[in-house]
């Protein structure tokens, strides 16, 4: 079973990842987790603050040299805007009167719509929303990023990979019967201005952007995770919660601005009839079960079948809209606008990163619990006898055998 936690604030010192139940043997250098936050920061829309500032990571527990060792990872990510924000964000007091006469701590009473601004305000009983937005921000994907480049080298060395591509911005979307990246594309993927894997439809894209930042609007859209090499059987269905859809759902959720959540073709299934919604089950000329199609996105009864594992994620248009959305000033009480600094137009690419991370760590973690997380030795090992026991069931099929042996055993080790 593995765990996580992120801490820190937008304009914090740094961002703090905590990964729990990691095996040993894993490998990752510092420069993969650096690699991949640099895949977040890409897209077209993203704004100034993309540009100046860097992700500074430095792994603090969890590995020796360049391995993992069973115990907690952790990883700070450093922003590197502190020095700005070093006293209006500063843990211990400051002097009032010096904080008086920073412009950046101007008391932010203006909620934005959209944020979690004025909820946050009342909940945690505050009078402005500094203390909220610097935690809700998306900054903090960051941290789950630099979690989800462990959990993709843990399950890169099982033979599983990843792959995210945006499917959607604003209402430009890639037709029904583009070719879904494999996880070998994502170079390609991640030189694209929208990581779009349809060329066409990225140009469409780019210059839906460019259109929404002249007329002082934001864009929204849908990403897509495709895990391609998933044994059959990780989740179940004996209860709601150990579901692997509801997992997925559950991470993909959890991520700023993401309003919904599709397995395989999602809500385009309930519009059809039953023949034309499900997956057939056939014998392949090796004698492997395999589906005819994939539009359950490899997961059924709450359990990965084998095939590719499809799931997508709508995000809503970025809240800080430049033409300023219509808010009340809390501390007057009177109508104004929501404040407005800097924003981005689309984040829908760095969006995808985040969600293939979720998705990653969610895998790793239903891994562990089937197959044993103390080590990579032995956790390959029982995956191994696993796949051998399912493929030795269906080779046997119709040969009158009751069960398959198990494949690893002291006789054959
Ligand atoms: C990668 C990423 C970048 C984001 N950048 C911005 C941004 O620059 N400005 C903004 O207003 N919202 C941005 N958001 C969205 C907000 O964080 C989000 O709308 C806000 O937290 C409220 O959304 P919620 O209601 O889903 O929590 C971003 C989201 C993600 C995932
Ligand atoms: C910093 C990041 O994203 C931020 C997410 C974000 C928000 O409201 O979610 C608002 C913006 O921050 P600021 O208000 O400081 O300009 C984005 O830049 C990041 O992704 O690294």
């Amino acid at each position: 079973m593995m765990r996580w936690l992120t801490a820190g604030e937008s304009h914090g010192e740094a961002l703090i990842s905590v990964l729990e139940g990691l095996p040993a043997g894993v490998e990752l250098t510092t420069t993969n987790i650096q690699d991949a936050l640099a895949r977040r920061r890409l897209g077209y829309g993203r704004g100034a603050r993309m540009k100046f500032e860097q992700d500074k990571v430095r792994i603090l527990g969890g590995f020796r040299h360049g391995v993992s060792m069973g115990s907690p990872v952790a990883i700070e990510v450093a922003n590197t805007e502190w020095p700005k924000w070093e006293q209006v964000m500063s843990a211990d007091p400051v002097d009032p009167e010096t904080l008086a006469g920073l412009a950046r701590n101007k008391p932010l009473t203006r909620p934005r719509p959209g944020h979690a601004d004025y909820t946050g305000m009342q909940k945690y009983d505050f009078d402005e929303a500094r203390p909220v937005l610097e935690r809700a921000s998306a900054r903090e994907t960051a941290a789950r990023v630099a979690l989800g480049a462990v959990a993709s080298a843990f399950l890169n060395q099982l033979g599983i990979t990843l792959v995210s591509h945006t499917t959607a911005v604003g209402t430009v979307s890639v037709p029904e019967d583009a070719h879904l990246p494999l996880a070998s594309d994502v170079d390609a993927l991640d030189a694209d201005p929208l990581r779009c894997f349809h060329a066409e439809t990225s140009a469409a894209m780019v210059a839906e952007v460019d259109k929404a930042h002249k007329e002082g609007e934001t864009l929204g859209g849908v990403v897509e995770v495709l895990v391609y090499g998933l044994p059959a059987g990780l989740g179940s269905y004996v209860h709601w919660d150990r579901r692997l859809d509801s997992k997925l759902a559950g991470a993909l959720m959890g991520i700023q601005a993401i309003k919904g959540v599709e397995v395989g073709d999602g809500f385009a299934t309930a519009a059809r009839r039953g023949s034309a919604a499900h997956d057939e089950i056939y014998r392949d000329e090796q004698g492997r079960i395999r589906r005819s199609s994939n539009r359950s996105g490899g997961i059924e009864g709450g359990m990965s079948t084998g095939e590719t594992l499809r799931v997508r994620a709508a995000m809503k248009p970025i809240a800080t809209v430049p033409r300023a959305l219509a808010t009340v000033d809390t501390t007057s009480g009177e109508a104004t606008t929501a404040h407005h600094q800097r924003s981005d137009v689309c984040a829908v690419p760095a969006a995808g990163v985040v969600a293939e991370a979720m998705v990653a760590l969610v895998i790793a973690d239903q891994l562990t619990e089937k197959f044993g997380g103390d080590n990579m030795t032995d956790l390959a090992a029982n995956l191994r006898n696993y796949l051998n026991r399912l493929a030795y069931a269906e080779s046997d099929m119709g040969q009158n055998h009751e069960s398959a042996p198990c494949m690893i055993g002291p006789e054959n080790v």
